[in-house]
């Protein structure tokens, strides 16, 4: 400690006390922005400089490959030398695949084992539900892959289901066909690098001692996020030091769809009972009125500890909220708002996000953009990774490298088209079956022997096309092994297969294939010294959040649940709808209904100084317009904390600056009704919305009585039915003939009166 701990950066008393705590579990619990993810990297810092820990006796758990890189970057950077890849930082995921390479001698598979993509891993459900005859209807294979995931999470192979009923049954029977094709691919799928890694520890206490004495401190971010697996598995791993420093929010929780379970936060505390708990109450991140808002939301979820959220960086702007037309207008609105802002030097392209509920969603805003000429970002691993060309080129690879993946050769076999038909390739997997082999280890063969090969008799015809491919894969092996370098092994591929001749043949639309080749050639050329075997399994396990590219300055198009764990200067939450945020799925299942809550949480705590609230009145869906309703969720908010604007930008209603926390003391309403939304966006009876006082009220004027007729610019005509002051505003009750019935708050509303 001699430099007297001057490489820690600026801490307060608490992140201090965090970062510096000694051995033990620790749980640190604290809101976003509040600098966890800095404290868990600073403790890594300090157990190196300060505890005389090495690198790699350290294993720290991140949530994404970005977020990894960016820690082991830092850590780097402030730790003066190169870890050299000796610390164990990874997700859960690259961690396990790493167990399991290994030790894979004590496994049912070879280290060089692929992982399936997810497309994948669903497309042999769908096989397996066609071999077995089962209705496809019935039995859909997204469904079915669904159940198989969360029996893998909770640590259950085929024997463990139960079996007491038809259903039981066959879900049984699919997935042990499941796992008997990966096995006979030597693949695995995500859940089974978290499933098998826990079983090698939990089975073989040679092995688990071995790694949980190696890894003397074990520290995990984003731990409300962690599965039963993932969970058990760390247990294990801390069993012998019993080291470990867990950093997490209940409230962004937002994976339960994956098999998060936040409780796992209480099992941590009643599982180690000795653990020290440390709060972080300072958020640096946010401004006060976002931090307000944010809160607003969360705080009506049930069985939580209520939390305070203290900005340091003073109130900030009011929340911007803007109700479009339809949502092509809404599109445009966050195009022309983030274009306009950008031309008067307010602000550069990458300060912003624009946040979704599904992927869908973006499609509007690529249009917006794309009409404007202006530069975005869209993130989501299907984008690139899911794209044919790029998928077949993986494909080779893999087969190259492990000639037993069942599912690369089928997907490259006959792809570009090389007179290998079906019936050719059912030949071929029958005679590898008779013959207790892969199809892969035939071809290869056929190559060595030659067509005529007299092990293979029964594959006829199609034994020359199959014997020449079999050959360039014997070659591709063959440079793979002298050259080692991925890249000369595509370009290999790429001319012997005429693979750009194919490509490019395929013009269906306008994306330019060759060139997402040729980006996937330079990924390669990085991967050069870290090998094949890496590369693929990077391309395996990318995430959302991954395929974001550095420094392009342009805005970020993401899902929120890809945006987890990052902050914009500036964000857009769109589609504030009921049925789009909360999902339609999600409105009758409390459970989910908490965890969409949390998802608008999580996006609204992104925001460093500005948020926009955008919704649309209309949704075109399949060409036809539907009248929407505002989500739920906008009611929650205190008015007084929103600012609405009209379609250029600016403000329709002005409203007094600073921040304004009297809401904070008044009374938590019930949740509004259903029905008592209005076109403003905001409802009125039992609404959070309130403000003014009793004096207030008395003095607010009508400006409406029953029978009275007014116009709406989208609605028409309609007549007033009820005309009350609530909560020092006006609010009308008015039947439109074209929608019927709504409630509007006067000053809000576009309504204006004919007669
Ligand atoms: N003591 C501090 N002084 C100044 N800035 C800080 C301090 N602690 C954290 N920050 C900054 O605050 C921001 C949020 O920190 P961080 O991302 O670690 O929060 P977090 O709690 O992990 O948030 P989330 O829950 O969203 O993951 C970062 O920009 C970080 O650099
Ligand atoms: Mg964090």
């Amino acid at each position: 400690m001699e430099d007297g701990m001057n490489y820690l950066e600026k801490l307060n008393p608490q992140q201090y006390q965090a970062v510096t705590a000694g051995n033990g579990q620790i749980l640190v619990l604290a809101g976003p922005g509040s600098g966890k993810t800095r404290v868990l990297t600073q403790r890594i810092l300090y157990l190196m400089k300060d505890m005389g820990i090495r690198p790699n006796e350290i294993l720290a758990v991140t949530f994404t490959n970005k977020a990894a890189r960016e820690m082991q970057d830092r850590v780097e950077d402030l730790y003066g030398a190169s870890l050299q890849g000796n610390m164990w930082l990874g997700t859960f995921h690259a961690i396990c695949a790493r167990i399991l390479r290994r030790e894979a001698s004590a496994l049912p598979f070879d280290h060089n084992f692929v992982i399936m993509d997810a497309d994948d891993q669903v497309s042999l459900v769908k096989q397996i539900v066609k071999e077995l005859n089962l209705d496809e209807k019935l039995y859909r294979a997204n469904s079915l892959h669904n159940e198989i995931s969360s029996a893998k999470n909770n640590l259950q192979f085929p024997k463990d289901l139960p079996r007491s009923n038809y259903h039981e049954e066959t879900l049984f029977r699919i997935y042990e066909k499941y796992q008997q094709a990966l096995e006979n691919s030597n693949a695995v799928d995500f859940d089974d690098l978290l499933l098998w890694a826990y079983k090698l520890l939990e089975n073989n206490p040679e092995i688990r001692n071995r790694y949980s004495r190696r890894f003397r401190h074990i520290l995990v971010d984003e731990f409300q996020d962690t599965n039963t697996a993932q969970y058990g598995l760390l247990r294990l791993l801390a069993s012998a030091n019993q080291n470990i420093f867990v950093v997490g929010d209940e409230d962004q929780s937002i994976y339960r769809w994956r098999g998060a379970d936040y409780r796992n936060i209480q099992l941590f505390e009643q599982d180690y009972p000795n653990h020290q708990k440390i709060l972080l109450e300072q958020n640096y991140r946010s401004t006060q009125n976002v931090l307000d808002v944010a809160r607003s939301v969360i705080d009506l979820n049930r069985n939580r500890t209520k939390k305070n959220l203290v900005s340091d960086r003073g109130c900030g702007d009011k929340i911007d909220y803007y109700e479009a037309e339809d949502d092509r207008k809404e599109a445009h609105y966050v195009a022309e708002t983030i274009s306009r802002l950008i031309d008067n030097g307010n602000a550069k392209g990458s300060d912003f996000a624009i946040l979704y509920r599904t992927n869908a969603q973006s499609r509007l805003l690529e249009d917006a953009f794309l009409y404007r000429g202006m530069p975005y970002r869209l993130v989501g691993a299907q984008r690139f990774y899911g794209r044919r060309e790029v998928k077949d080129m993986i494909a080779y690879l893999r087969l190259v490298y492990n000639p037993q993946d069942e599912i690369s050769l089928t997907r490259v076999i006959n792809t570009p088209p090389r007179g290998i038909g079906g019936k050719t390739l059912q030949n071929l997997r029958v005679t590898a079956a008779e013959a207790g082999k892969a199809s892969g280890e035939i071809l290869l063969d056929l190559g060595k022997n030659g067509p005529d090969s007299v092990f293979w008799p029964d594959l006829g015809r199609g034994a020359l096309a199959l014997a020449d491919f079999g050959s360039k894969l014997i070659d591709w092996q063959t440079e793979l092994v002298s050259h080692a370098s991925i890249s000369s092994l595509m370009e290999r591929i790429i001319l012997e297969t005429n693979f750009q001749t194919y490509v490019e043949s395929d013009d269906s639309d306008d994306i330019d294939r060759w060139e997402n080749v040729e980006e996937l050639r330079k990924m390669a050329f990085e991967y050069e010294e870290r090998g094949i075997a890496d590369f693929l399994q990077n391309l395996a396990l990318v995430s959302d959040q991954d395929t974001i590219t550095e420094n392009a300055d342009a805005p970020t198009l993401m899902t929120l649940h890809a945006v987890k764990g990052l902050e914009f200067n500036r964000v857009f939450i769109i589609g504030l709808d009921d049925g789009v945020l909360p999902h339609s799925r999600s409105l009758n299942d409390p459970e989910e209904m908490a965890e969409e809550r949390r998802l608008f949480y999580v996006g609204i705590t992104r925001a460093r100084n500005h948020v926009t609230l955008v919704r649309a009145n209309q949704r075109i869906n399949f060409g036809i317009p539907e009248t929407t309703i505002p989500s739920r969720f906008l009611a929650d908010i205190p008015r007084q904390l929103l600012r609405e604007m009209n379609d250029s930008g600016k403000q329709k209603s002005p409203r007094s600056a600073g921040c304004d926390t009297r809401w904070e003391n008044q009374p938590v309403w019930a949740q509004a009704a259903g029905s008592s939304f209005s076109s403003s966006g905001f409802h009125s009876s039992g609404s959070r919305i309130r403000n003014g006082s009793a004096e207030q009220r008395k003095t607010t004027e009508m400006q409406f009585k029953p029978s009275d007729t007014v116009a709406h610019p989208l609605w028409g005509e309609g007549t007033i039915i009820e005309s009350k002051i609530e909560d020092g505003e006006e609010v009308v009750s008015v039947n439109f003939h074209s929608v019927g019935l709504k409630r509007l708050i006067v000053p809000l509303s576009k309504i204006r009166k004919v007669s």
